[in-house]
């Protein structure tokens, strides 16, 4: 089975939790465009009755067209359930997430919601986070200061691993907030927490990709079967 085939069917399952009346966040990301196009489905032929919250211009294109109803965390500060990809799950359903470049909307949408429900093909998966480079969304000012900052913070814990602006079209790519992503090639990271709090001291970072005790439960695509971890 191929990865976007492990992704629709993961997303397949966890549309399975989602009841009508609920308020949805909606991630990023391929697997969670898999997730919208099956939600739309639903809505279309069934009727059902959702309200969505997206966590990217990107995402709330693509619910528009196919007619997902949507609204703001501002009108709807508090959600039932989040759904969204990830680009890494360790064991404690911790994740790294941003390779789309989200990650700060989708923090604060999987914060807002009672539960955040992963999903993914079995290749997200790791014993410890920190092969995908973890992405540190940065204010443009003073990124020069703000990055020696961050790798002072990481150093002291052991992390020396570069750290990439993060480029589309020959620009620094820019989040829907505004801001700049430098990816982190740190490699393992032994303690998130630890990196997480780090992180967060830096000021001029606005936010990372750690996400730890957000999600509620993962639902994994691995060959024909479908791995729950967390309670759904
Ligand atoms: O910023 C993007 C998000 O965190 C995505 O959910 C993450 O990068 C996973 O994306 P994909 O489902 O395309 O692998």
């Amino acid at each position: 089975m191929d990865a976007a085939e492990g992704k629709r069917r993961a997303a397949a399952a966890a549309l399975a939790e989602v009841q009508a009346g609920m308020r949805l966040g909606i991630g990023t990301g391929s697997t969670a465009e898999a997730f919208i196009h099956l939600l739309a489905v639903r809505v279309r032929d069934e009727g059902l009755r959702v309200v969505g919250v997206p966590t990217s211009e990107r995402t709330a294109a693509l619910c528009r067209d196919l007619g997902v109803p949507l609204t703001t965390l501002d009108e709807l500060p508090e959600l039932d359930l989040t759904i969204d990809g990830a680009d890494e799950i360790d064991g404690a359903l911790r994740l790294v997430k941003g390779g789309g470049g989200a990650l700060l909307r989708e923090k604060i949408v999987a914060a807002s919601s009672a539960r955040m429900i992963v999903i993914a093909d079995g290749s997200k998966t790791v014993e410890a986070l920190g092969a995908f480079p973890l992405p540190i969304e940065i204010n443009p000012f003073g990124a020069v200061a703000t990055r020696l900052q961050i790798e002072k913070a990481a150093s002291r814990l052991g992390l020396n691993g570069p750290l990439a602006l993060r480029r589309r079209d020959d620009r620094p790519f820019v989040t829907d907030g505004g801001h700049h992503i430098l990816d982190a090639s740190f490699g393992r990271i032994p303690d998130p927490e630890a990196l997480s709090a780090s992180l967060h001291a830096v000021p001029g970072v606005v936010e990372h990709g750690l996400f730890i005790g957000m999600a509620t439960a993962a639902v994994i695509a691995r060959g024909e079967d479908i791995e729950v971890r967390g309670a759904l």
